[in-house]
């Protein structure tokens, strides 16, 4: 860009390609003399482990079949499902709204608008593909999968995720090319496996269920239309083969999701900082619409959209010519031949090209042309598009490609642009910039994204602890998330008060703390409290909570091992005597006493986990490892492997995200369902369900008794909780009559346990002073779920271990 030079010849490390921006050659690489040209070997190869060989990643006869498949898919009017669109729009405006201040304006806070861009058109389009979208802007909508034996139920909260990070991974190896054997691939070889696993099981639900897939996805979403329209409904009537139909759908999908994505992103990005654009845009918007109005249905029709109001189109054009988002394209010549412009001495003569060599075509720069576009080609203007009856254009300008592989989606992208636009300028009335001056708003993948990289610009970070994390933990925070801007302060052990003047909440949005907290009106600013804490009992009843809807998040995960550990070493030991023996050690005497005799191991016996958290996954999987069976006790059903994943976070190849331990599921509110659970057969029972008002007092003497009917004498109960959930003088009453084996207890009803207390001394009780959750490893593992929240934040996604202010954890 800038120079006056077309085409030019150069040499990357040991070889040579050519860069041109000359139009003519464009035209005759992508349509006229196409058939001395192909896309690279080296697209399918990078592409294909993660999408498959598809209409996108094919070359000469696949991508033909490929394209002769997929291409009258995209000639269908049912293509444009409006109500499609506008239900994931609601989405994206409700997102909006959540963060509209209550001040008189009515602004809302700094929002980073491309994460949720992201989030809304993936909706939309693995709905339109699969006929279920992963709803990441609304997970409480995601309907319940039917369970396809010998398939894994797909992970729709993560495969944003696993594209996005596989399609970094194809960026890298693509441009290390030679070199790729030199990057790691075990990660990319998990997103391409998450990615297939996802798109596998629509496939497979769509072969079983046959002409009746699209019936099907009607009775389960509720939402019957005329128009309903799945693309791999359609495609699987030509072919039935599985892998093909993966591999078309998913080329789909990456063609079309981030794509559209990053042109609204950057349809916003000048219209915010274009007030004059704006506002005759949303007059217009007005004039043929109306303005936005609550609960009533769009009346926006498909055929009206775009051509009753060309401004839109205009807007459309010139932001990508600005902003290209695909923003470079490649030919490979397969075969000896020329291109018309870039040879001899002044260039413009035709150029020879060699079979094998490689031509980029940096659309970026050929619509940067001052030659072609004008002196003001550096400045935003769709008025450009209208003058002399309407730009036309040719190969200067070709954002969707050009010729024989020419974007199949152009037509559904620009309506489902056009549709955003209509219905965010009916919405609001003003947007303004509030991205900070500094830094390069870029990220640039295979598509250019307009976003910081962090996505946690303007956010301040307070981190206020007793003990400082090491000074790693701050420099990797930085790298990753370069405009988060971090205070840290120390605490004194059991200090609440924050040890700064109340002034400085004042532009603080996230909070990594025990208990230390400002009040709403101090803090006006906050979005996010990490507590330090799994518990959240300490923060009920505290206003910043209880009066306002900022996201608290738990520690939760973080126990899990150790405690975990407790339990298991406390059981195991008791079976195994370890406390006489330590009584008898500490006297010097050898003794075996009875245990040559009854000595009981755990295999095949049974453990009742009362609460399936984070814990009690801990523990099933070290159970499980041991040989125990697992029964799981919820206050919810948990009936299809959807409802037993646990999205808390768990420390990596830990806990039991997918449910797979538990033999048998329980669940209820009622005493009822709770006996049917303690009368299971139970030779361990542990306790790890939150202190509520429910839990209350939740094991008694009705609770040993049904225990002990199904086996006498023989449960050990453990106790990592808190003391109140199991009533102390009938606990002691059951240990001490035999009713139960034993307990082990890390919590008291009363706590601290005091001296004298006849608990003490109550028949094969092992009792620790509330530290099963003690860890070397607590902070660094808090730490881990902070990183992971801000990862999170910054891609516009839903918080992990959010308190659910209903349930009070
Ligand atoms: C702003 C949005 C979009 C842009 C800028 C865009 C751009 C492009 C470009 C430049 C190509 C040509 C690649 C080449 O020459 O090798 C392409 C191909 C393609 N696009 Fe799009 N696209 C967009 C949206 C979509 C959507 C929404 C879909 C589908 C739902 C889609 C489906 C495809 C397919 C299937 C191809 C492959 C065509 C072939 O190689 O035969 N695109 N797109």
């Amino acid at each position: 860009m800038g120079k006056n030079v077309n085409t030019c010849v150069v040499p990357i490390s040991d070889y040579e390609l050519i860069v041109t921006r000359d139009p003519d050659n464009v035209q005759t690489m992508l349509a006229t003399q196409s058939v001395d040209w192909d896309v690279g070997e080296h697209r399918n190869a990078s592409w294909r482990p993660l999408f498959g060989d598809g209409v996108f990643t094919c070359r000469g006869e696949a991508w033909k079949h490929s394209r002769a498949l997929v291409r009258p898919q995209f000639a269908r009017d049912q293509i444009n499902d409006l109500d499609l669109i506008e239900r994931h729009v609601q989405q994206l405006l409700a997102a909006i709204d959540r963060s509209v201040m209550t001040s008189e304006e009515g602004w809302t806070e700094k929002l980073d608008l491309q994460p949720l861009l992201y989030n809304m058109t993936l909706d939309i389009t693995t709905e339109l593909i699969y006929g279920y979208s992963v709803h990441s802007q609304s997970p409480s909508e995601r309907i319940e999968l039917p369970v396809i034996p010998g398939f894994e139920t797909p992970d729709r909260e993560n495969i944003g995720m696993h594209m996005d990070a596989g399609k970094a991974c194809v960026e890298t190896r693509g441009a290390l090319w030679k070199y790729r054997w030199l990057l790691p691939t075990k990660a990319f070889k998990a997103h391409c496996a998450a990615v297939h696993k996802y798109a596998g099981w629509f496939v497979q639900l769509r072969l079983q269920r046959g002409e009746r897939y699209l019936a099907h996805i009607e009775s389960e979403t509720g939402q019957v239309s005329s128009k309903r329209y799945i693309l791999l409904h359609e495609l699987a009537k030509v072919t039935q083969d599985a892998t093909e139909l993966c591999s078309q759908t998913l080329n789909v999908l990456t063609a079309g999701r981030d794509t559209t994505a990053s042109l609204l992103g950057w349809v916003f990005y000048f219209l915010c900082r274009h007030p004059e654009v704006f506002n005759r845009l949303r007059e217009q918007i007005l004039g043929r619409f109306g303005p936005y109005v609550p609960s009533a249905p769009s009346n926006i029709e498909f055929k009206g959209l775009r051509d009753s109001i060309p401004y839109i189109t205009s807007v459309v054009n010139e932001t990508l010519r600005m902003a290209p988002v695909i923003p470079l394209n490649e030919r490979v010549a397969l075969r000896d031949t020329v291109l018309p412009r870039g040879g001899g001495a002044g260039g413009d003569e035709p150029l020879f090209v060699p079979k094998g060599r490689q031509v980029l075509i940096p659309t970026y720069a050929m619509t940067r042309r001052k030659d072609l576009w004008g002196p003001d080609v550096d400045v935003f203007r769709p008025e450009r598009w209208e003058e002399k009856g309407g730009r036309k254009f040719g190969f200067e300008f070709i954002p969707f490609g050009g010729g024989i592989r020419q974007c199949l989606g152009q037509q559904f992208a620009r309506t489902k642009t056009a549709y955003v636009i209509v219905r965010l300028l009916q919405r609001y009335d003003r947007i303004e910039n509030a991205e900070m001056p500094a830094g390069a708003p870029m990220r640039f993948h295979h598509t250019i994204e307009n976003r910081s990289g962090s996505g946690v610009q303007g956010h301040k970070l307070a981190v206020i602890m007793p003990l400082i994390p090491e000074p790693s933990f701050f420099d990797d925070l930085k790298s990753e998330f370069p405009d988060l801007e971090i205070i840290v302060h120390k605490l004194e052990w059991g200090q609440t008060a924050a040890p700064f003047p109340a002034s400085e909440w004042a532009d603080v949005t996230i909070i990594l703390t025990f208990n230390t907290l400002p009040t709403p009106e101090e803090a006006p600013k906050l979005e996010y409290v990490q507590l330090l804490s799994a518990g959240a009992n300490h923060i009920l009843d505290n206003p910043l909570f209880k009066d306002t809807d900022i996201t608290f998040c738990t520690a939760n995960g973080v126990h899990g091992p150790q405690i975990s550990e407790w339990i298991i070493s406390t059981y195991l030991a008791f079976e195994h005597h370890l406390p006489d023996f330590l009584d008898r050690q500490k006297e010097a005497r050898w003794d075996r006493g009875e245990s040559l005799s009854n000595i009981e191991d755990a295999v095949s016996k049974t453990v009742g986990i009362l609460g399936y958290g984070s814990i009690g996954r801990q523990t099933a999987r070290v159970a499980t490892a041991l040989g125990l069976k697992v029964h799981a006790y919820t206050l919810h059903p948990r009936p299809t492997p959807e409802s037993r994943r646990d999205e808390s976070w768990t420390p990596a190849g830990l806990g039991d995200p997918n449910g797979i331990f538990p033999s048998r599921w329980f669940s209820g509110g009622s005493k009822e369902d709770l006996h049917k659970f303690l009368g299971s057969g139970l030779d361990l029972l542990v306790v790890a369900t939150p202190l509520t008002n429910n839990t209350q007092h939740l094991l008694a003497a009705p609770e040993f008794q049904v225990l002990a009917d199904k086996r006498p004498g023989r449960t050990f109960v453990s106790n990592i909780a808190r003391g109140p959930v199991v009533e102390t003088d009938d606990l002691i009453e059951a240990l001490e009559t035999g009713l139960i084996r034993g307990a082990a207890l890390d919590v008291t009803d009363p706590e601290p346990l005091p001296d004298g207390h006849k608990l003490w001394a109550a028949k094969n009780v092992i009792i620790t002073p509330h530290v099963s959750g003690a860890s070397t490893s607590y902070a660094k593992r808090v730490l881990a779920i902070l990183g992971y929240n801000l990862k999170r934040l910054s891609e516009g996604q839903d918080l992990t271990n959010k308190i659910n202010r209903k349930e009070g954890y």
